[in-house]
């Protein structure tokens, strides 16, 4: 923790725009005040966008925020180094961590939320307050966003900030037999479209067109596959294609694959996508964007609180992600924790 403790903060408030940041990881100063607010921003999301756009909100969010708050901003190095920099800015007592870029800085950040299975809070006893999760969607897709109807607009996130208010959210948790707990809080998914987020990254640069390309290669030499499904009681499911765990609506930028889930449901919406080809994906493509996709042939979906799966053909490795994060493979339990995290939203 001394190495995250060394790296993760450069306090914001009262440098010159001049001395703003740029992007290296130092410190300066940790936050020390119930009122801190850290951000934690990825300089490279949406392919470097995030880290410019953040340059020139910086001016318009200290006038803004920081009468009333301490503004730290604090730059990720690389991947999981956001989840760190939320752990010990909660431990510190911040009043909220703010991520600021695409749906992979938010789930990295949820899943600083917590450690070793629970969640993590402040050193301080005497800390009334939780710290709260906040937003500012930079990022290619930022899906998560959707569901609430924000756009990649700072300025409107900055005002939510402003206003202060918080909402309890949702979050997913998957676990599997030796392994740590991990958390999600837009769409865990497993199968063609795991592959398709995987392939997808390699092509960023072409906007939300990434996520369409992405599904067509992982179309090239994939096999449907035959689960084992737990939602209540065991049962088979021929030739799955894919299988979404949503906790709110859209992945893939703005595919609303989970259209009735919401993040303060109480419950997760399963999808189930069987025996799909590549020419039903681009058939069915507007479908999937406007969330019409329920009433086509072969899917399914249904609403839970828990769900197991696993692999009853074990000829091929079948992938598992989590917002857009590859954990592997089967067998997993996914759960919901209701109202798991407090949002300013
Ligand atoms: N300094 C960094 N250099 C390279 N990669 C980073 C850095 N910091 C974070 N990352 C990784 O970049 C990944 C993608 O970032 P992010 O989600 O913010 O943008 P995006 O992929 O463009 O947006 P979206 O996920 O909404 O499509 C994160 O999962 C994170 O692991």
């Amino acid at each position: 923790m001394v190495a995250v403790r060394m790296m993760s903060f450069i306090a914001a408030q009262n440098l010159p725009p001049s001395m703003a940041p740029d992007f290296s990881p130092s410190s300066i100063k940790m936050p020390s005040r119930n009122s801190d607010l850290v951000f934690v921003v990825n300089p490279r999301g949406a392919n470097g966008k995030t880290g410019k756009e953040w340059k020139k909100l910086l001016p318009f969010l200290r006038s803004r925020l920081s009468s009333d708050c301490n503004i730290c901003e604090s730059f990720t190095s690389g991947p999981c180094h956001a989840t760190d920099i939320t752990r010990e800015a909660i431990r510190e007592g911040a009043n909220a961590v703010i991520a600021v870029g695409g749906d992979g800085t938010l789930h990295e950040v949820v899943n600083g939320f917590f450690w070793q299975g629970k969640p993590v809070s402040s050193h301080s006893e005497k800390s009334a307050h939780t710290t709260a999760l906040g937003l500012i969607p930079l990022g290619t897709g930022s899906d998560f966003a959707r569901t609430f109807g924000w756009k990649n607009d700072p300025y409107e996130a900055i005002e939510r900030i402003a206003k202060g208010l918080r909402s309890r959210v949702d979050v997913g948790v998957i676990t599997a037999e030796d392994k740590e707990p991990h958390y999600f809080i837009n769409v865990a998914d497993i199968h063609l479209t795991a592959k398709a987020g995987y392939y997808a990254s390699r092509y960023k640069t072409l906007g939300n067109l990434c996520y369409v390309i992405g599904t067509l290669q992982a179309f090239m030499g994939h096999k449907n596959v035959d689960l084992r499904i737990d939602d209540g009681d065991w049962m088979n499911y021929d030739q799955v294609t894919a299988l979404c765990i949503g906790n709110a609506k859209y992945f893939g930028g703005g595919m609303k694959i989970t259209p009735n889930a919401y993040p303060s449901s109480g419950s997760l919406e399963v999808v189930v996508l069987q025996d799909f080809r590549w020419y039903d994906f681009l058939l069915k493509l507007h479908r999937l964007y406007n969330g019409t996709h329920l009433s086509v042939k072969n899917v399914t979906s249904r609403s839970v609180h828990s769900i197991e799966v696993e692999q009853i053909d074990h000829g091929d490795n079948i992938h598992i992600q989590s917002d857009g994060e590859h954990l592997g493979f089967l067998p997993r339990k996914l759960c919901i924790i209701p109202g798991a995290i407090e949002m300013l939203a």
